[in-house]
């Protein structure tokens, strides 16, 4: 396929409201690729490049030589570039990759040179993309979508899921299995503003877990090797030795375990999300490729917490010496866990039978300063990257988690630093944020100057008042209500926005939609 032809789609889809257009492009342009083009391709089309690292820095995409006026290149031609420049090591290696980036550059033209930039430069990188390409390998493969989407969880990689559904189809897509040593999308809740909601949406008998308010974590172990995983499935083995060790000492050969790290004070009782995070982070190695510096909040719990550490404590057992357990009902699994796992690192849990036994259970959970329950249905199996109705979260104050469209420069005592963050939810059918506020409430003086940087390193347009950034941090804000308002595009805004914390474990795929905003508006439950 001609690299001219896919910009162009990718330029076309950007320019597109419409979901259903969108997906159609997506799926004509996978129908194009040669079959060896398709895993380097689909990347591009999620805004990815296969070679996650290839050393191209800014300052290089900077300086661009004159676009060709002829198209030549074919993504294969484009991949193999990638490759030999993602390889260039040792002495000279700068001036080499520097002569090889302008090689690719020249021979690109106007349009491929821009498709290029977003590509090295992660700006086409866009979390609402990987949806949308789910859809669309689904109608270019012709297999069903739920085909796709298991895949996708199981997997985690969309180029390898692309490959199999356009060679193998539905067959193919069906191989994919739970594997030890690669993550898997995590179950989520939904959340309720009760517990007799919660218990409505379950059904019972239920089980009410504690929810502490730590790190997800999901651990695999075979053998000796042990790895563990965030939310997001970045490995953060190194990070959490004393987990490491907890699942070493115990007798299974084979494990994937599902649950939360959290630290803990001298009494036991857990400590603030804040300086959980900062035990986690203090150990990082810090990272040269322009990933998001780490918030200040945890800087600063980091100097003054010393060495303590976290606690693992595992809610679910997806994997056992060989079998996997993922389709099997909670009550399976969770027996399976209580016969695997020490009781020590179990989270709390009771089965109720109604509501009165609900609320003694969510009640006791804040007696323990936990942040509060996760009610479950012991019928139901582990439904892996889904947010559906058999987990849901109650606790006892609302949230959203939005992402920062763009930052004004802030006046008076806050001169010099980017303040009052515009907030916006996302609109999963078009893949686009809805501006829904602003707030510059909650924001200590290290979170301006974290946040400052941070946004400067994400802006588009740098104007006198406003930075407009991409659309990439995702921000916990907390709220007094949702009112209706001409301002904003969605005709909503939300009063009292303030800031509760940065959350670097969700990507703006992940931030909370539009859908959940009305549904408060309306006062109904939020997703
Ligand atoms: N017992 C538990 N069972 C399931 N999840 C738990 C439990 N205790 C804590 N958690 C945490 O709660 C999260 C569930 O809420 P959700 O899936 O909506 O993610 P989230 O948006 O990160 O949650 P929140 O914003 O409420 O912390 C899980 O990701 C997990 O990290």
């Amino acid at each position: 396929m001609r690299f001219l032809d896919l910009a162009a789609t990718s330029a076309a889809v950007g320019a597109t409201s419409g979901r259903r257009a969108k997906v159609e492009l997506l799926a004509a342009a996978l129908r194009s690729l040669d079959p060896p083009e398709v895993s380097a391709g689909s990347g591009y089309l999620a805004g990815e490049l296969r070679q996650r690292q290839t050393g191209v820095g800014w300052a290089s995409l900077r300086d661009l030589p004159p676009p060709a006026a002829e198209p030549t290149l074919t993504v294969a031609g484009v991949d193999a570039a990638i490759d030999e420049i993602s390889a260039v090591r040792g002495a000279g290696s700068q001036a080499r990759r520097r002569e090889l980036v302008g090689r690719l550059f020249a021979a690109a033209t106007a349009d491929e040179q821009r498709m290029l930039v977003g590509l090295f430069s992660g700006e086409l990188r866009q979390g609402a993309q990987a949806g949308l390409l789910a859809d669309a390998v689904a109608r270019a493969a012709e297999v069903p979508l739920p085909a796709v989407r298991r895949a996708l969880l199981l997997a985690g990689d969309l180029r390898a899921v692309a490959v199999a559904a356009l060679s193998g189809g539905a067959a193919a897509l069906a191989g994919f299995g739970l594997q030890v040593g690669r993550p898997l999308a995590p179950m989520l809740a939904q959340s309720a503003p009760s517990v007799d909601e919660a218990l409505t949406a379950t059904g019972v008998p239920a089980v009410v877990d504690v929810k502490l308010d730590g790190i997800r974590i999901q651990v695999h172990r075979s053998g000796q090797d042990i790895a563990v995983f965030t939310r997001s499935l970045d490995e953060i083995t190194s990070r959490l030795p004393e987990v490491v060790a907890a699942v070493r000492a115990l007798p299974a050969r084979e494990l994937v375990l599902d649950g939360e790290a959290i630290g803990l004070d001298a009494t036991g009782r857990p400590l603030p999300f804040q300086q959980t995070s900062s035990r986690a982070a203090r150990r990082t190695t810090p990272s040269t490729t322009g990933a998001a510096p780490v918030a200040p909040a945890v800087l600063a719990a980091a100097e003054t917490t010393g060495e303590k550490v976290l606690t693992p404590y595992f809610f679910d057992l997806l994997h056992l010496d060989g079998a996997d357990l993922i389709d099997l009902p909670g009550r399976e699994r969770w027996a399976a866990l209580a016969g695997a796992v020490d009781p020590t690192l179990q989270v709390g849990r009771v089965e109720v039978d109604g509501p009165e036994q609900a609320a003694a259970a969510f009640a006791a959970a804040l007696d323990a300063g936990q942040e509060g329950v996760v009610v479950k249905d012991p019928a139901a199996p582990y439904d892996a990257g889904r947010r559906g109705s058999a987990w849901v979260k109650v606790k006892p104050r609302h949230t959203l988690d939005l992402v920062v469209l763009a930052v004004e420069w802030g006046s008076g005592r806050r001169q010099g630093w980017l303040s009052n963050l515009h907030l916006g939810a996302r609109d999963p059918r078009t893949g686009e944020f809805v501006m829904l506020g602003k707030t510059f409430k909650g924001l200590t003086d290290e979170l301006l100057r974290w946040q400052t940087e941070r946004f400067l390193g994400l802006a588009v347009e740098k104007g006198d008042w406003v930075v407009r950034v991409r659309p990439e941090q995702v921000v916990e804000i907390a709220f007094d209500g949702v009112q209706t308002s001409s301002r904003y595009p969605g005709g909503m805004a939300l009063r009292f926005a303030r800031v509760v914390r940065y959350r670097d474990d969700k990507t703006a795929a992940e931030a909370d939609t539009i859908d959940a905003v009305r549904a408060i508006h309306a006062g109904r439950v939020t997703g």
